[in-house]
């Protein structure tokens, strides 16, 4: 009977990474959770145990914390890049490296009217991320970025319709023309190139949701999702594809007759679970192949 080593990486998951820079009284803040993973020659490691070509999880962590200084993080895009070629290009055994990079906001704390020079507040908004993803050296090596937000929580009052659905034997949901909308959001969007502008495409798709999720007569989140998606491809070029994942926050009409009220629309129970999930994916027909984008390293079992 023939047993194969199958696919493996390795490396050092959630690197939590604060940097500082104080060159000036007044100090910024970049707070990250990094993942480092390498694919390579490492099969000696798991069939006999030779470490021999191991770079170790604990180097790849001080790496990532020693590249915040000497690097810098001007953009969780440009230092995930500067990491995966560094494993990649710096190691032989090591054929490809897998970077994955949330980012954490804060935004400056006031102080009576004035905005501080080293206090922040967590920004609640959104987490922003990174996944970055080099195989190969010299001509032959690709790169993939995969930029994107998540937990970006955003609720619409009314221009929100779902109706029109197959009725059964076990249909209760009533159809509607006007309905709460809402969603804790999760956008990745594959770039074709790494000459980017990092903070100001990110800001542009950011945008682009917004307007979107906002301004389109929704008659289902399906097609709010489609058209962000379809609105970011036109927008950018180097965006190939993006992927879109919304869970249906839903919001129900609270029965207030018991009290004598009638309640057009105004008070509602906000429910966290069960919750629709609704997923697409907007792909433009000549998008060059996604290779391992996609694959996290966190959910490598799927
Ligand atoms: O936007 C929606 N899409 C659905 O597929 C769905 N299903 C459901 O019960 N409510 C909704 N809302």
């Amino acid at each position: 009977m023939g047993i194969t080593l199958g696919e493996n990486q390795y490396g050092k998951a959630e690197n939590r990474v604060v940097r500082i820079y104080r060159d000036s009284p007044r100090h910024e803040i970049k707070d990250i959770n990094v993942g480092t993973a390498l694919r390579g020659d490492f099969a000696a490691a798991h069939t006999s145990g030779d470490q021999g070509n191991v770079l170790p999880t604990d180097t790849q962590k001080q790496t990532a914390y020693a590249y915040a200084k000497e690097k810098g993080i001007a953009t969780i895009e440009q230092y995930g890049l500067d990491l995966a070629y560094h494993f990649v290009d710096g190691y032989e055994p090591v054929h490809g490296a897998r970077i994955e990079i949330e980012e954490y906001a804060w935004e400056r704390a006031v102080v009576d009217g004035a905005e501080h020079d080293h206090t922040w507040v967590r920004k609640g908004q959104e987490v922003r991320t990174a996944d970055i993803s080099v195989e190969g050296v010299g001509d032959d090596q690709r790169t993939w970025v995969v930029c994107g937000l998540k937990e970006f929580t955003i609720l619409k009052s009314t221009g929100s319709e779902f109706h029109g659905f197959p009725v059964d034997e076990y249909t209760i949901l009533q159809p509607t023309t006007d309905r709460v909308m809402a969603t804790s959001l999760v956008a990745k969007w594959r770039f074709t190139t790494t000459d980017i502008d990092w903070d100001a495409v990110y800001t542009g798709v950011k945008a682009i949701i917004v307007k979107e999720f906002a301004t389109l007569q929704s008659l289902a989140l399906q097609q709010t999702l489609y058209a962000i998606g379809s609105a970011v491809l036109e927008a950018y070029g180097e965006i190939a594809e993006i992927r879109l994942s919304a869970p249906n926050k839903h919001h129900f009409v609270y029965d207030l007759s018991p009290f004598g009220l009638d309640n057009p629309n105004e008070v509602f129970n906000a429910d966290d679970r069960p919750y629709g999930l609704i997923q697409a994916s907007v792909i433009r027909d000549d998008a060059p192949d996604a290779g391992p984008a996609w694959t996290m390293q966190r959910g490598w079992m799927g």
